[in-house]
């Protein structure tokens, strides 16, 4: 990573070429210098570092913070500086420029335009921004695998979650973070804001309470409800799952697959994975193995139960992987040994899909996995529903749809997975990179086909008839 310490150094008792031999004995590396400003006694500079980690960055500082005749003025590092401000802004898309041009856009004429609403309210898609909008909600409670941090601490998710969504898909997504963990209180502000989208995508949320959200959402509202985290995550696994089981050459229905983390990603996941034919699957969460004879405090567990696990296996992860084709974490970090991994089936499949740190090191696990998967950027085959989310909603949104049904989950993992051809795939290449501009478009597409087909699209398209 690189760091940027803002430094004043008094020239009488430092010299540049000091700091930069107490910076290169601390083992960092300056790959940058601007000179903010530079009087007769003192000096202001910026020095960009490029350190290993953030202990290696404390490191560094405390090395400068300890030459003689330099303050260390503050220390930001380049993922934190392109958070400055937030990341995302509105942008107007006619200028206002004359009082002729102010009365269209705002009063009066505005007011012609609401009547016109008011009269027949499907117009909000043509004549409000409705119709490419799409809300970002969190409560902060399951924030990528950092856990319950709150509405404020979730925000540069929800905002990197709209970037995503414009970028990807060129859809208007809102984040939205509520300071509110009340099931109840959730339903009604949701569905109070509700007239300004086109769609909703709940993220973050912890399970089991994003379930009874999601679910009396998409019961009470007219525009698709999507929780990313279970649907998202599924269908991108799936995606993944279909094209590396091609690799290994093993079929769908005789493999046996051990899932860590019974939430909301991994009960959808699964409940994907059985929809898709999978017939062993066993479900890992911190008791180890879910099973039937025991009477679990989350109902989700019990379902979940008589749902999975066909030989009732009890036991840790390492006892339940033994013989396993395929594991799938979206649990915890390090949970998976190396071990583990060697007790597992010839071939075998490895999505590590915690966020920001994975079930296992893809360095460790690499020598034994056939394929290795995790949801992060920088590794080979990111697993990550950001392959889903954008073209899911792009085809919900442009087909008016009222929901975003299985039938449509499903034609968006086949999408992602026919993205990467039989001679492109590889072991290092199951699933496309998020920046394959074919990604967004074929899911749009296929969705939108699902979407006419199981008669939820409200708009009337020729093309999809
Ligand atoms: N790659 C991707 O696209 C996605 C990855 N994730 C990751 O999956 C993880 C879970 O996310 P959610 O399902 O939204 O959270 P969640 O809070 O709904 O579920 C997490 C589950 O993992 C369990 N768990 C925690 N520590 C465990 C351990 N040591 N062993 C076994 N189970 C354990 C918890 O008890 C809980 O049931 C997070 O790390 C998240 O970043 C989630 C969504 C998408
Ligand atoms: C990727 C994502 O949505 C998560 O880790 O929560
Ligand atoms: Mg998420």
């Amino acid at each position: 990573m690189h760091i940027t310490i803002r430094l004043q150094f008094a020239k009488h008792v430092v010299s540049f070429s000091d700091i930069a031999t107490a910076i290169g004995q601390a083992g960092g590396d300056i790959v940058g210098i601007d000179v903010i400003s530079s009087s007769k006694t003192h000096t202001v500079r910026d020095i960009t570092v490029s350190v290993l980690d953030s202990k290696h960055a404390d490191v560094v500082v405390d090395t400068l913070r300890k030459t003689a005749g330099v303050k260390v003025i503050h220390v930001s590092d380049r993922t934190f500086l392109m958070h400055i401000g937030g990341k995302i802004e509105v942008k107007s898309k006619i200028p206002i420029k004359t009082r002729d041009d102010l009365a269209r856009v705002y009063t009066p004429g505005v007011a012609r335009v609401c009547t016109a609403i008011a009269e027949d309210p499907t117009k909000a898609y043509s004549l409000t921004i409705k119709r490419n909008t799409v809300a970002v909600i969190s409560d902060g409670t399951a924030v990528l695998g950092l856990g319950d941090i709150g509405p404020y601490a979730a925000m540069p998710v929800m905002e990197g979650k709209a970037m995503l969504f414009k970028q990807l898909a060129g859809v208007d997504a809102f984040p939205i973070c509520l300071d509110t963990k009340d099931t109840d209180e959730i339903v009604q502000i949701v569905k109070a804001i509700a007239p300004a989208f086109g769609g909703i995508n709940l993220e973050d949320i912890a399970a089991p309470r994003c379930f009874e959200i999601e679910e009396r959402l998409k019961q009470e509202l007219d525009i698709p409800v999507f929780h990313d985290d279970q649907h998202g995550t599924a269908v991108v696994l799936l995606a993944g799952l279909l094209n590396a089981l091609k690799i290994v050459d093993k079929k769908i229905e005789e493999i046996k697959v051990v899932l860590t983390g019974i939430g909301a990603a991994g009960i959808a996941c699964t409940k994907m994975l059985l929809a898709a034919g999978v017939k062993n699957i066993i479900g890992v969460d911190r008791q180890g193995a879910i099973h039937r004879g025991v009477q679990y405090d989350n109902p989700y567990w019990n379902e979940y139960a008589q749902l999975t696990n066909p030989e009732n296996i009890s036991g840790s992860l390492s006892d339940v992987i033994v013989g396993a084709d395929v594991f799938i974490g979206v649990s915890a970090p390090g949970i998976l040994k190396v071990e583990d991994v060697k007790n597992m089936a010839k071939d075998p499949i490895v999505f590590a899909m915690a966020n920001p740190v994975p079930e296992i090191d893809p360095e460790l696990a690499e020598p034994y996995v056939r394929v290795m998967a995790t949801g992060r950027s920088d590794y080979p085959n990111q697993i990550n529903n950001v392959l889903c989310f954008p073209g899911i909603f792009r085809g919900a949104l442009d087909c008016r749809a009222i929901e975003i049904n299985e039938e449509m989950k499903l034609a968006a993992a086949q999408a992602i997975a026919s993205v990467v051809t039989d001679e492109e795939l590889s072991e290092t290449y199951i699933i496309p990179s998020v920046f394959n501009n074919k990604v967004a478009e074929r899911v749009r597409e296929a969705v939108m086909k699902a979407a006419y087909k199981t008669g939820v699209a409200r708009k009337d398209d020729m093309m999809f008839r």
